[in-house]
C-alpha cells in the first residue's frame, strides 16, 4: 500500500513547487510524469526555444547591421545549435529526479489515471492520497481534419536534427512565429497559414501588423483566412490543402508543424473516476485552486482553468499558492495582477494590460499615445526597421491600462511597465528617477506620458 500526504501529477513547473514546498512542510510526496520530468518549459518550451530564438535574433542584429560596421557576414550551423541547446535541456530529466529524490519526494515515471476520489493508479501501482495537485500542462489541440496525423508539434520543432527546407506552420499564433522567426533565419522557406484575419489575436493588431512585414521582409511568408483541410504525406514531402478565401491553396513542403492553440491535457486522467469536474478551460476549481468537485483535489498551471494565462511564470505562482493552500488550509487566492506576455520574434512583440479595443470594449474612456521610436537613439543605435511603443491611457485616471510594445528590447521593456502598474507607481517620480544612460529603461521617462 503506497500511502502518500500529496500526491503531484505533472512535473514541470506547475507541479514541481508545490512538491517541494509540502515535502518543507513534513508532508509525504510523490511526483508522477509520463514524460521525461522536468516539464515543457526546461524541457519542451521557453528555456530550448530562447536558445534558439537568441541565436536568431543574433542573426537578424547581424544582418541589419551589416555596412554600418559588420562586414563578414555569419550563418546559422543548426546540428551545432541544437548540440548547444542540448546542454540545457540533456541533464534536465535526470537532475529533477536526483532533486526530488534528495528532498525525500518520490517519484513515479508514468501515466497517472484516478481509480476513485482518493487513489490515482501509476505504473500499475495504486498510489493513496490524502490531497493531489493536477498539473498535468496542456497539449496541441486536436484539429479534425484529414491527415492531421501528419502535423509535428513545437516539441518536434525545438528537436530538429536537420532544419527542413520549406516547413509550413498551421496557426498564426505564439508558436509559429517564434519557429518562424528561428527557421527562416537560419535559411528556410516558411509559409503560416492562419484560419482568419488576425495572428496573434491578443496582440495590439497595429503592431501585429509591423511584425506581419518584418516577417514578410525576412521571407516569411503569412496567409490570413487560409484554413488547411487536409495533408498529405508524399514519398518524400507533404501536401498541405488549405482553403483561403473559397479557393483551394496547395503548399508542397517538408515538414508540417502545429502552432494551433494547446488545450488543458486531461484526457488520459480519467477524471470522472476521481469526480473531478472540468471544462474545456481544464479543471473547474474554486479561487483556492480547489477541485469544485472534490475537495481532495487541486489543480495548478496550464491544466486549471483559472484566469491565469497559460505561462510558466504564471503556473509557478498557482502552484505555490495551491501548495500553501494544500499545508495550511484553505485560504489564499492567487494574486494575478497584470500579467506580462513577450513573442519572441525579432522585433520581439509584448504586452501588459489593455489593448485599445478591450479598454473600450470594457467601458474605459481611453486616449491612446502612439509612439514610432524606430528613429529614437536606442533603436537607430541598433539599426531596428520597425520600434514602436503605444500605452493605452484611462482619461478619467491618467493611469495606464495597457502597454503595447515592438522592438528588439521590447522582452525587458515590459517588465519595467509590470513593475508600475502592479505597484502603481507614481509616474511623476518614475519621470524623475535617475537611470543608467543610455539604456532601454532611460527611455522610460518619455514613455510614460
Ligand atoms: C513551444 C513553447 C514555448 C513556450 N514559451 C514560453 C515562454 O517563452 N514564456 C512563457 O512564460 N511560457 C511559454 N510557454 C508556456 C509554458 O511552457 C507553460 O505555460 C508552462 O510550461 C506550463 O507549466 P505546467 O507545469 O502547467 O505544465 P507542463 O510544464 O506542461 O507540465 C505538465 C507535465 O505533466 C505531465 N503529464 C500530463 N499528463 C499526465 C498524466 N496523465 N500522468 C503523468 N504525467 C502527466 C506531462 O508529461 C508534463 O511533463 C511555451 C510553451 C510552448 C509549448
Ligand atoms: N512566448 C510565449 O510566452 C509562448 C510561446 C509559445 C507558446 N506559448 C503558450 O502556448 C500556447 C499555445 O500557443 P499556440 O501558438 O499554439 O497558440 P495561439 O493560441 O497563440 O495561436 C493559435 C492560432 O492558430 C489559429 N488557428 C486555430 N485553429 C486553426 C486552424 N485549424 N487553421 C489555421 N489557424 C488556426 C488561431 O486563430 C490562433 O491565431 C499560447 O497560448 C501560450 O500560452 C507561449
Amino acid at each position: 500500500m503506497f500511502k502518500y500526504d500529496l500526491v503531484v501529477i505533472g512535473s514541470g513547473v506547475g507541479g514541481s513547487s508545490a512538491a517541494y514546498q509540502c515535502r518543507e512542510e513534513g508532508m509525504t510526496v510523490a511526483v508522477i510524469d509520463k514524460k521525461p520530468f522536468g516539464g515543457t518549459c526546461a524541457l519542451r518550451g521557453c528555456d530550448p526555444k530562447k536558445v534558439l530564438a537568441g541565436v536568431a535574433a543574433l542573426m537578424d542584429q547581424n544582418r541589419r547591421m551589416k555596412g554600418l560596421g559588420i562586414t563578414e557576414g555569419s550563418r546559422i550551423d543548426w546540428e551545432e545549435l541544437m548540440a548547444f541547446k542540448r546542454t540545457f535541456t540533456d541533464k534536465v530529466p535526470q537532475s529533477r529526479v536526483d532533486a526530488f529524490e534528495n528532498a525525500g519526494i518520490d517519484t513515479y515515471h508514468g501515466k497517472a489515471t484516478f481509480l476513485s476520489k482518493n487513489e490515482v493508479l501509476v505504473n500499475g501501482r495504486k498510489l493513496t492520497f490524502d490531497r493531489l495537485l493536477i498539473a498535468t500542462g496542456a497539449k496541441p489541440a486536436p484539429l479534425y481534419f484529414t491527415g492531421e496525423e501528419h502535423l509535428s508539434t513545437s516539441e518536434d520543432f525545438l528537436e530538429l536534427p536537420h532544419l527542413p527546407k520549406k516547413l509550413v506552420f498551421v496557426g498564426g499564433g505564439f508558436i509559429s512565429f517564434e519557429c518562424a522567426h528561428i527557421a527562416a533565419q537560419a535559411g528556410s522557406e516558411v509559409h503560416i497559414l492562419q484560419g482568419n484575419d488576425q495572428a496573434l489575436e491578443h496582440f495590439d493588431q497595429e503592431l501585429v501588423k509591423f511584425l506581419v512585414k518584418r516577417s514578410e521582409e525576412l521571407g516569411i511568408r503569412v496567409h490570413f483566412n487560409a484554413a488547411p483541410f487536409l495533408i498529405e504525406k508524399k514519398e518524400d514531402h507533404y501536401e498541405v490543402y488549405a482553403d483561403q478565401d473559397g479557393e483551394n491553396i496547395i503548399f508542397t513542403c517538408d515538414q508540417v508543424f502545429h502552432g494551433a492553440g494547446r488545450i488543458p491535457d486531461i484526457e488520459d486522467l480519467d477524471l470522472e473516476k476521481g469526480r473531478v469536474e472540468f471544462t474545456r478551460d481544464g479543471i473547474a476549481v474554486n479561487e483556492y485552486l480547489q477541485s469544485i468537485s472534490n475537495h481532495r483535489v487541486y489543480a495548478a498551471g496550464d491544466v486549471s482553468a483559472t484566469k491565469g494565462y497559460p505561462l510558466t511564470p504564471v503556473a509557478a505562482k498557482e502552484s505555490m499558492v495551491a501548495a500553501e493552500n494544500i499545508y495550511l488550509g484553505d485560504g489564499r487566492k492567487v494574486k494575478y495582477g497584470l500579467m506580462p506576455s513577450v513573442v519572441f520574434t525579432e522585433p520581439k512583440l509584448a504586452i501588459i494590460g489593455l489593448t485599445e479595443e478591450s479598454a473600450v470594449k470594457k467601458g474605459y474612456d481611453v486616449s491612446v499615445h502612439r509612439m514610432e521610436t524606430k528613429n529614437w537613439y536606442t533603436y537607430r543605435r541598433t539599426n531596428e526597421p520597425y520600434a514602436m511603443v503605444k500605452t493605452v491611457v484611462n482619461k478619467k485616471t491618467g493611469k495606464l491600462l495597457g502597454v503595447h510594445i515592438l522592438g528588439g528590447n521590447a522582452d525587458d521593456m515590459i517588465n519595467y511597465f509590470a513593475l508600475i502598474m502592479n505597484f502603481d507607481l507614481p509616474y511623476d517620480e518614475v519621470r524623475e528617477m535617475i537611470f543608467a544612460y543610455p539604456t532601454s529603461a532611460s527611455d522610460l521617462s518619455y514613455l510614460l506620458k
